[in-house]
Parts: C-alpha cells; structure tokens; sequence
C-alpha cells in the first residue's frame, strides 16, 4: 500500500478543529518565557478583544475575508471566536456557514491556514485504527460530536473533494454557537476518495487526492473501515453524515442507522426543518383558504438525496392528519431532470432510476409525461412548492404568478444552497405573489419592507435542528438515531415559535433564539429516544418536556465560563 502521508499530517494542530489550540510560544530568537514575559505584554480585556475582532470585521470588506479571519481566530482563541459569533449570531452565521462556507470549501486549498480536524485519506484506510487511536490519545476531551463529509456534493456547489472540510467545520461551528456544545468535543473530518472536478484535481495548490473519485463499492469499504474505527476509538461519540452525494448518502444511511449512532444531516435534519416550517405554513394557508390539511399538494422540482429525504419526512404532516402511507405519499409530485417521474417514462421503464427515487414514481398519469415545472404545475396545480434542485432562479416568474393564482397563501421553499443556486429570491417571490407567498429559503434573505410592511423571510436551514438532533442523541445516551426521534424534532421545532412570532406570520422561530430552540429540539428528540426505548441516561428519565429543557439549557457551554467536563457533566 502507497502511503501518501506520514501519520502526523492527520492531526491538527493540539487539540481537535475547533477545540483550544496550544497557546503561542516565543520562537527561539524571541525573549524566553516566563513571567516577565508575560509583564512585557499589552494588557488586553476581553472586551478589547471583542471590540478589535468586531473593527477588523468591519474593515474587511468580503466575506470570504471575514470567514478567513474569523477561521484564523478560531484556531487560535476559541473562546473569542465564540464569543464574537454569539454577540451577532444573525450576521456572523452567513458568514461562518451558508452562503459563506460554500465558497470558504471551493477555495479551500487557496485560503488554507492550518489543519482543523482529520484529513482521512483512501490510501491510508487501513491505518485507520491507528489514526484515530492515536489521535484519541492525545485529548483531553474525546469527540462528541463528529461530522463527516466525503466532499462529494457540498451544498449545491458539487464535488469539491478534500475542500468539504469546510461544511465540517462550519456545522460544528454551529453546534457550539446554536446547540451549546463544548468546542473541545466537536470533531470535523473529511474523507478524501479523490474528486470527479477536473479543475480542482488540476490546481497545484490542491491538499487532496488528485485523482478521480473511487466508486461507491469502493467507497463503501473506506467507510465501514471509518465507522468502525470511528465507534472504537469515540464509542460516545454522534456522527452526523454531511453532503454525500445521494447514492452514496442513501446507501450509507441504511446502511448504518441501526448499528451507530448516526444521522444524514441533508436526508434526515433538512426533511425535519421542512417539515416543522411545513406544519407552521400549512396551517395558515389551509387557514386562508378555507381548504383542509389534508388537500395540500407538493410538487418538488429535485430530485436528490435532500428532495427524497424531505418529501418522506414532510409525509408525516399528512399522516399526523390521519392519511394512510400511500394516501400520504399520493400528495407529492417530483420533478428531476427529466421532468416529473412516473412509471411510463422511458428511464423508469429501462429500469435506471436510481433506487432511492422509487419510492416517489407517480403511477396515475396515463401514460402521459410531463417534462418541465410549468407543465407540471398546470397539470397538479399544488398548493406547495419545493426547490431542492441547485438552478438558480428556476422558480420562474410565469409559474410563481400561477401559483398564486390559484392559492390565497402559496406556500414557496426555494431550498437550494448556497444563495447562488436558489430557485427563487425573496423579493421575487413577494413580487410576483402580491405579498401573498409563505416563503422559507434554504440560504439567508434579508427583511424587505412590502407595502410599507416589514415581511422576514423563513430560513428553512437545517441548522435549526441538527444541533438539538446531535445534542438530543448525546444527552438521552441513544443507541441509535430513530426516525421517530427525527420527526419528533421537526415537531418541537414547529412548536419553539413564541407567540409573538406565530403573530408576525413567522414559519420559524428567530435565529437569535437559537440556543432555546436547540435545547427545546434536543428534548423532543430526548423523549422519543425513551419512548422508543433506544435511552440510556436513566437521570433523564421522568423529566417533563420543561425539565428537560432546563436541563439542557444549563449544561449548554458558553465561552469565559467554567463548565468544563471536570466540574460539569458535558451535553
Ligand atoms: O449547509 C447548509 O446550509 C444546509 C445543508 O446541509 C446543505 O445545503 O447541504
Ligand atoms: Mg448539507
């Protein structure tokens, strides 16, 4: 076996990504330690700190600029990066995350300052045990929560190999920011099986394997090898699966949900954020229109492992309102790039529809096919509308207005990320539906003042729940991750809105709330973790859905505080 890579060029820097690096020492030709070079330093507050951090943001005028510097603070003072995201969390989290990191992943290679987690090579699976044992030893803190990406389809942005590491890092960064994880428990890694992008395996600067990515069986045996590896060196320790494209996504997920501790954040955390904003939506459409909840029609345009994965979980809405599985599932149409998919379309009929789209084939259009959004949309005429298909504005202004034709409240979720694939801007859609549009996008909009109304959009991210699914698995000590523990923390998102935000028209509670809605999430998951049996924190036990909640709340770790593990037991 060719080994690319000696051992050590896997670990970061001291500790893991996110977690506290070793402070600065002197180099040689500097003034020897001690503490009177310690007396020879400014001496800085935390708020000067703070203050210079927030200026330096101001002056840097892009945000990629901002997310490089915000990752260069992050490596070296955690507990100042942390501190300055959870003082403007609505304005740092684009920047940190969606739309941001996409770009931050593209250029990785370019703007690379320094490891921030495990860069896990094929070449070096066998190793593997080795690795990350040898990693293991050397913290203080084990992992409690890793997220794993293969960079094969990181946001709508496509394969971008070794680069994924950014998606890692971004989502963990917002499992401390919004969940209230330890920084030291948080784990990004990237899997590197080479890249299917020409031009990233031909740019000299790129960290990762330059060669074509291995197929999916061969793939399959690094990542049992990883997850093994993974459960003996963190047995504690919750995987989240991030942005693997669908086949490989859908086969891993099936694969390993009842023997680890998993979840696929774009299967399962994006269908439960649609799902809670679908309740909410629903609601006050059916509400406008007079029409049940159980009339509402879905037509999807996408159809990858986050279309399928939502359309499965959005048909719970219709179950909770009493329909049978098939009759749930009747109410969803998907479109892919060859249009709608039925029984009679030749590819179907060829047998080649990849496996995980089966389950949504219409059966009923007589033999009739129907090839773009417009004509689909003629010929259901839904009531709802999802984009989960990375074209940007492909929510056209014809099928919009017709959508709002024929529905008093269209419900419109142009979920596709980052912002530069979304099907449909939030103007636009506000435009061509006379204000009428119930909109969540994937990617952040700004507020618009509509006829002299301040209309805020809904972020149908799912980071409003894979911080309460991660912190909700962790805490109950699930064997495993249910679906009925994923539905559940679509519902409790759906019931997190105050009052006041219910009023505003809102279909999802304000980010800066986050961290009530991550505890408030986690314990929806915590009580279907011991209805369904799968719990083994028996102190949670017999806590009500508010004593969890409080319970969660006060373990939640925040920077400048001592609740480390010694003294506090850790979420
Ligand atoms: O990262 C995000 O913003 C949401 C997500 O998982 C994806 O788009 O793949
Ligand atoms: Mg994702």
């Amino acid at each position: 076996m060719t080994t690319s890579h000696k051992l050590s060029s896997h670990l970061p820097n001291g500790a893991n990504g996110a977690g506290p690096s070793p402070p600065l020492t002197p180099k040689s030709n500097s003034i020897p330690l001690g503490r009177g070079v310690a007396l020879a330093r400014p001496k800085i507050t935390r708020e000067q700190s703070l203050l210079r951090l927030q200026h330096q943001l101001a002056a840097t005028p892009s945000p990629l600029g901002k997310h490089g510097l915000l990752s260069r603070v992050r490596q070296q003072d955690p507990e100042l990066f942390f501190s300055a995201i959870q003082a403007d969390l609505v304005n740092l989290a684009p920047i940190v995350y969606t739309p941001t990191v996409g770009e931050a992943c593209q250029k990785y290679s370019h703007v690379y300052g320094g490891p921030e987690g495990l860069y896990l090579s094929i070449e070096d699976q066998d190793q593997l045990p080795t690795i990350l044992a040898e990693y293991a030893a050397t913290l203080k803190h084990q992992p409690q929560i890793i997220v794993v990406t293969d960079g094969s389809r990181i946001l709508g942005l496509g394969d971008l190999g070794l680069g994924g590491m950014g998606i890692s890092v971004g989502k963990l960064n917002l499992y401390v920011a919004g969940g209230g994880l330890d920084p030291s428990g948080t784990l990004p890694v990237v899997l590197d099986m080479g890249t299917n992008t020409e031009s990233i395996r031909n740019d000299p600067l790129y960290l990762g394997l330059k060669q074509p990515r291995v197929g999916l069986d061969e793939a399959s045996v690094f990542m049992d090898k990883f997850m093994s590896a993974a459960a003996n060196a963190f047995p504690n320790t919750v995987i989240q699966h991030e942005d693997f494209y669908s086949e490989a996504a859908f086969a891993f997920l099936d694969k390993y949900q009842n023997t680890h501790r998993m979840f696929n954040d774009d299967i399962q955390g994006t269908g439960s954020v649609i799902l809670g904003g679908f309740i909410k939506a629903a609601r006050q459409a059916s509400k406008a229109s007079g029409r049940p909840l159980t009339d509402h029609k879905v037509v999807f345009l996408g159809g990858g492992s986050a279309a399928v994965g939502v359309a499965k979980e959005m048909m719970n809405f219709f179950k909770m309102q009493g329909l049978s599985e098939d009759e749930a599932r009747d109410r969803f149409w998907l479109i892919d790039t060859k249009g709608l998919i039925t029984s009679t379309r030749y590819d179907v009929v060829a047998g080649k529809l990849a496996s995980h789209k089966e389950y949504f084939i219409r059966k009923d259009t007589e033999g009739k096919e129907y090839k773009t959004l417009k004509e689909v949309v003629d010929y259901v005429q839904p009531t709802a509308l999802v984009g989960l298909s990375t074209t940007f504005g492909a929510f056209e202004e014809d099928v919009v207005r017709q959508l709002a034709e024929t529905n008093e409240a269209p419900i419109i979720f142009p979920l596709s990320n980052p912002t530069s694939k979304c099907e449909l801007s939030f103007e636009d859609a506000l435009n061509w539906t006379d204000g009428r549009v119930l909109f969540a996008s994937g990617s952040p909009y700004d507020p618009i003042t509509y006829h002299g109304q301040l209309r805020e959009p809904g972020q149908g991210n799912n980071f409003l729940v894979f911080p309460g699914i991660g912190l909700g698995a962790l805490a109950s000590g699930a064997k495993h991750i249910t679906d009925e523990m994923i539905t559940a923390s679509a519902i409790a998102l759906s019931e997190a809105l105050t009052p006041e935000e219910t009023e505003a028209g809102l279909l999802y509670p304000r980010l800066n709330r986050i961290r009530d809605v991550s505890a408030k999430v986690a314990a929806g998951v915590v009580i279907a973790a011991q209805k369904a049996g799968e719990d083994t924190a028996e102190e949670l036990r017999g806590l009500t859905e508010e004593q969890l909640i409080d319970e969660l709340r006060k373990k939640q770790w925040s920077p400048y505080v001592d609740n480390s593990p010694s003294t506090t037991p850790r979420l």
